[in-house]
């Protein structure tokens, strides 16, 4: 599943949680995480909540008698009880980012506000609700970097926090945006999972979250949107190359198409052709992902000796398929099984003519009687 964010007014790491809980990730799920983190006294409840014209999800945590300042390396041993890779690479970014600003070794680092059970709990929710939902790739537009000051233990400092500037790192950012628009909770976690910031990847849309922040904003809801899709593998972009022939010989021709598909070409044909000045001739076709396109291009020019060629960008339609096998006179043939039905992959049916002596099509029958 692809998780898509749009930081609409901002991203802490409440909000993150929010977002994904409204978008469907089980909020049971994200209490048995945080329990395995063996902190005590805890409660985590979500609550519909209206935020502008807009209703919206917002994360509530309520703790009894907990430290409020913790090392940071505590955080970690918790968050490792949890088999939450996102949560320990999270909270060891904002170690190794605190200690940098700090002068500390990250070992050694003691966070005030962001040693506090919420950051534990947001960021293990986030995680658990990220597994939950099966998101396997993030991405983010540009993320709003607020202005103004904020008043921690630190004393004053400027927004965006530095400990939120460090872990943003190679993040697309913009301007606009009130107050702390984006926080270090909501940046580690971004960091962890490796997000992929720009607009949003074609995706088929499943499900849609939007997350409250605690600020209420004069002119428009506080949300973070989450947006969860699968991916539109069945309409992949790819390439055709394409290019008229008319003093080519059949032996280049098939040539040309042998070395295309072993250059990784997804097809590679010709289809007869008459051209200006009444010349038969052979029209290449060749059908390649954008990757290789550059260096088929090379190939077809300087194998067929032709001076151009056009590029076409199409969309490849693909149906799920299945492989598997079955064993026919003591050999493997492969099986693709797609929505259609079954079909004995060619070669091997070829192969198996030739070592039995077999007519092909009586041995593609057995194929299909052995499943
Ligand atoms: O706790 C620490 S050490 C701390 C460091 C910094 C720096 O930028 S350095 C900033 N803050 C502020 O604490 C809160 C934490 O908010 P979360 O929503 O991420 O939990 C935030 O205002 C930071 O700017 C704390
Ligand atoms: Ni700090």
């Amino acid at each position: 599943m692809i998780l898509y964010l749009n930081p609409f007014t901002g991203l802490a790491g409440d909000m993150l949680l929010a977002a994904l809980l409204d978008a469907g990730a089980s909020l049971d799920a994200v209490r048995r995480a945080v329990d395995l983190t063996g902190l005590t006294g805890w409660r985590l409840s979500a609550e519909r909540v209206r935020t502008g014209p807009l209703i919206a999800t917002r994360v509530l945590i309520d703790v009894h008698d907990d430290a409020t300042e913790r090392p940071a390396s505590t955080l970690i041993a918790m968050a490792e009880r949890t088999g939450l890779p996102a949560a320990v690479a999270a909270l060891t970014a904002i170690a190794e980012a605190e200690g940098a600003l700090h002068g500390v070794p990250a070992a050694e680092v003691h966070l005030h506000e962001l040693g506090g059970h919420d950051t534990l709990i947001d960021i293990v929710g986030c995680a658990a609700a990220l597994r939950d939902l099966g998101v396997t790739r993030v991405h983010c537009a540009p993320l709003p970097l607020g202005e103004g000051t904020v008043r921690t233990r630190h004393g004053v400092l400027p927004v965006p926090a530095p400990a939120t500037l460090a872990l943003l790192r190679g993040a697309l950012v913009r301007g606009g945006a009130a107050g702390e628009a984006v926080t270090p909770t909501g940046a580690a976690v971004l960091h962890a999972v490796a997000t992929v910031y720009g607009p949003a990847p074609e995706m088929e849309l499943r499900a849609t979250g939007y997350g409250a922040g605690s600020r209420e904003l004069p002119d428009r809801p506080n949300v973070t949107v989450a947006m969860l899709g699968e991916p539109a593998a069945r309409r992949d972009s790819q390439v055709i190359l394409t290019t008229n022939l008319d003093d080519v010989t059949g032996e280049v021709l098939g040539y040309v198409i042998e070395r295309a598909i072993a250059a990784g070409a997804a097809d590679a044909w010709v289809t007869p052709a008459v051209m200006k000045k009444g010349r038969p001739a052979h029209i290449l076709h060749v059908l390649t992902s954008h990757e290789l396109a550059g260096a088929l291009q090379d190939l077809i020019l300087t194998e067929t000796g032709s001076l151009g060629l056009r590029r076409s960008v199409v969309e490849k339609v693909a149906l799920p398929r299945n492989v598997g096998t079955v064993e026919l006179h003591g050999q493997t043939v492969r099986m693709k099984h797609g929505p259609w039905g079954v079909k004995p992959e060619h070669d091997d049916l070829a192969k198996l003519a030739a070592t039995t002596g077999r007519p092909l099509r009586e041995l593609a029958r057995e194929a299909l009687d052995a499943l």
